[in-house]
């Protein structure tokens, strides 16, 4: 803990009476005892290191500064991390980025960030051996810092419409790269703007003068000593944005900008010296680097949920309002009802977040696997799930983050209370690597297909089982209820295919009947996507080693999220799952019931996640609860105060005004 002199009454009281083991639950999410071992090594050498502080608050510096100032930490980070007798020896970069440590330092974002989780992930996987053997040493060396260039100005998620060229000229063995309009000009790739001076550029292969579709080329942006953009490249940055400030994405054009022949990166497709095209096992192959960060980001949105759950909870039990008994002293917020209704559900969330993130990376190793192998059999399946996973985590988690900034009231609305920069992470994620809209109909397409197919991987094969929709449910537990989010899910993917043949019957063309069932669709995907969480965190409860009272708190939360799921789409429930009026009364009276158990053990829960307060940033989540002298403090930050009058904007704006006798 923060070792602090001073610790607030409320939070003293709620932390003595704790009955269970604070480090279970430590351990449990950092994925062992080594692992919060290993995590909490790296954040005392990063919180020890005069170095990686900012010696002005962050938020008072202009856009270049801000930019400037986390490129050094990020730099520096890196460059120490790089050599073992500086710190912990074996890091993770990726633990380094937006999530756990990395967040102590590099606050609005790291410049680095795409070189670490798509430019090197990119070279491992869609390389040949001899092209690693050429480019990875300068890559992990940072000699060569990349990014993923792939979004277009005009074209994001239809990836079949970019319109960047790469054409084969076999005279020359060469590739010659040109951006035909201004809507192909690449926009939004991370540490483009000024960081980066390679680029995995996607583009559409043009060889014998067909278009054989978009690939991954490795191209060279900026000359390695001087860092001046190569002939026939444009490139610069796209300007601030809602978050990610610091992360300094671009924009990149390209005028007949020449690459040697073997710049494709050829693990899954080639073409030849004379132009022969090599198909890849599945167009989608290339694909990877974007599954590897969906599967990514369901763990990071659970790191970020887990912050503001933990802000909020600790400030309502600080914060006294009101008067809940008449003439009683003002009660801590946190015994409100309606705040608990606030809190817990995203509490609990948190955790299911995290049993399903655990789950889809372990599909991912294995998919990559077998992959390695030339077995592609679990491709769908990962591609159905992460992306049902990326949409649910990180919307929910955009909903959960503004209800705990609602939670704390005006001073939620403070950046100091971190809530701003934690909200601007997790919405980013909802457009991110596939536009959530658009990932759920994929996933739609692929419960649609097994349905009526009836073949399709292990998260969907509950939609194969004919007797699905009459099992009678009598019991409404943990069990049962995520039967019940399978019957949503295979109801809605019923009446979707219902729908589409109806259309169909009716002479509309697929794509039109596609779209005019794009709602249902996306219901049951959201359905299905619910049903997998559940599923994850009732066997996760079922299959890990827990203490009793560690197991108990596991089911209460379980419980408690897959019936706030239920009461809120309690709709679904009645049209496909049987529920009764009868049934869903009851569902709301063990709700209130749970809220208040959980009460009674959510500080100590939060104080379990274990986040420093220099990984907080949070003038209201600080674990000694001294959230007003923190606000205080903060405020005496700002240059405004620095003195008691503005001089200049007084002497030039204000004092004429007043003198002007309106
Ligand atoms: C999928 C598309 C929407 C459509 O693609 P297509 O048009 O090519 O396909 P079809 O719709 O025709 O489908 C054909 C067929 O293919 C299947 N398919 C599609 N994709 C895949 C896939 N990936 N794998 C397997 N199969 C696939 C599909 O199901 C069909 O199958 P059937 O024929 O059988 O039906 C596509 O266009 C698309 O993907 N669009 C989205 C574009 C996108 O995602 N762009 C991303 C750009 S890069 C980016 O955004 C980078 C953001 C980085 C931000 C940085 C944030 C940092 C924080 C992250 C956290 C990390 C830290 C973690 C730390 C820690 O863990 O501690
Ligand atoms: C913070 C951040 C970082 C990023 N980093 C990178 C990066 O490093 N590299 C990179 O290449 N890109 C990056 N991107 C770009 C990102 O991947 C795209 O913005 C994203 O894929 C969405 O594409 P789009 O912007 O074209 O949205 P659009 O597809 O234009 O979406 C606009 C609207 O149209 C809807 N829509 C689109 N298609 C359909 C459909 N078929 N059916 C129904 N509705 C539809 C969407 O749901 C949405 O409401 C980043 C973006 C952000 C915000």
């Amino acid at each position: 803990m923060s070792g602090a002199v001073y610790e607030n009454p409320d939070l003293k009281r709620e932390r003595s009476q704790c009955l269970f083991d604070k480090e279970e639950i430590t351990n449990l999410i950092d994925g062992g005892k080594e692992k919060t071992k290993e995590r909490r090594d790296l954040e005392e050498f990063i919180v020890c290191d005069e170095d990686l502080k900012d010696s002005v608050p962050i938020e008072y510096l202009s856009h270049a500064d801000k930019y400037s100032a986390e490129l050094r930490k990020a730099c520096l980070l890196f460059k120490k991390l790089s050599n073992p007798s500086n710190g912990p020896a074996e890091v993770s970069t990726v633990a380094l980025l937006s999530t756990g440590a990395g967040a102590i330092t590099l606050k609005e974002g790291n410049p680095l960030a795409l070189h670490y989780i798509m430019f090197l992930p990119s070279l491992m996987s869609m390389c040949t051996p001899e092209q690693q053997e050429k480019w990875l040493p300068k890559a992990t060396s940072l000699q060569m810092i990349g990014t993923y260039a792939q979004t277009e100005m005009g074209h994001g998620t239809f990836l079949r419409g970019l319109e960047t060229t790469a054409t084969y000229d076999p005279t020359t063995k060469e590739f010659i790269l040109e951006s035909p309009s201004i809507t192909a000009y690449k926009w939004w790739p991370g540490g483009l703007g000024q960081t980066t001076n390679y680029a995995i550029v996607m583009a559409q292969l043009f060889t014998h003068e067909k278009c054989e579709g978009i690939h991954p080329f490795l191209v060279q942006l900026r000359d390695e000593e001087t860092h001046e953009p190569l002939p026939g490249i444009s490139v610069g940055e796209i300007g601030p944005k809602l978050g990610f400030n610091t992360v300094n994405n671009g924009y990149l054009g390209f005028e007949k900008v020449r690459i040697p022949r073997d710049h494709l990166l050829m693990k899954h497709s080639q073409v030849l010296e004379d132009g022969t095209y090599i198909k890849p096992a599945s167009t989608k192959l290339g694909y990877g680097a974007m599954v590897f960060v969906r599967v990514l980001v369901v763990r990071d949105v659970a790191v970020q949920l887990r912050k503001a759950v933990t802000i909020a909870t600790r400030y309502s039990c600080v914060r006294h309002q009101s008067e809940l008994k008449p003439g009683d002293p003002e009660p801590q917020i946190l015994d409100y009802v309606a705040q608990q209704n606030k809190l817990f559900p995203p509490l609990a969330a948190t955790f299911g977040f995290h049993f399903a993130a655990n789950y889809v990376w372990d599909l991912y190793n294995s998919a990559r696997e077998g992959i390695g192998k030339g077995d592609l059999h679990l491709m769908p399946d990962l591609h159905g799930l992460s992306c049902a996973l990326k949409a649910l985590s990180s919307s929910e988690a955009s909903n959960f983050v503004e209800v705990l900034r609602q939670s704390c009231g005006g001073h939620g609305y403070m950046v100091c209370s971190n809530f701003p920069r934690i909200y601007s992470l997790v919405t980013a994620a909802e457009t991110y690597e596939g536009e959530n809209t658009v990932l759920w109909l994929q996933v739609a397409k692929y419960l649609i297909k097994t349905r009526m197919d009836k073949s399709g991987g292990k998260s969907v094969a509950y939609l194969i089982d004919s007797n699905l929709m009459n099992n009678k449910i009598v019991d409404l537990n943990n069990d049962s209820i995520t039967n019940l989010f399978q019957r949503v899910a295979a109801g809605y993917v019923d009446l979707a295919i219902k729908k589409l043949e109806g259309y169909n019957r009716q002479g509309m063309a697929p794509h039109d009947a596609w779209n005019h069932s794009a709602i249902h669709l996306i219901k049951g995907a959201q359905a299905h996507a619910r049903y997998v969480v559940a599923d994850c965190f009732v066997r996760s409860i079922k299959e890990g080693k827990f203490s009793d009272p560690v197991r108990l708190i596991l089911n209460q939360l379980c419980e408690l999220l897959l019936t706030y799921w239920l009461v809120e789409h309690s709709g679904d429930f009645f049209m496909f799952a049987d529920l009764s009026a009868n049934q869903l009364f009851k569902l709301q009276s063990k709700y209130m019931e749970l809220l208040g158990t959980i009460r009674t053990y959510a500080v100590n829960l939060v104080d379990s996640f274990d986040i420093r307060d220099e990984a907080l940033d949070s003038v209201l989540g600080c674990w000694d609860g001294n959230a007003y002298q923190r606000l205080f403090d903060e405020a005496s930050k700002s240059p405004l105060n620095k003195t008691s009058v503005h001089r200049e904007s007084f002497e030039k704006y204000l004092k004429p005004l007043m003198k002007s006798n309106l």
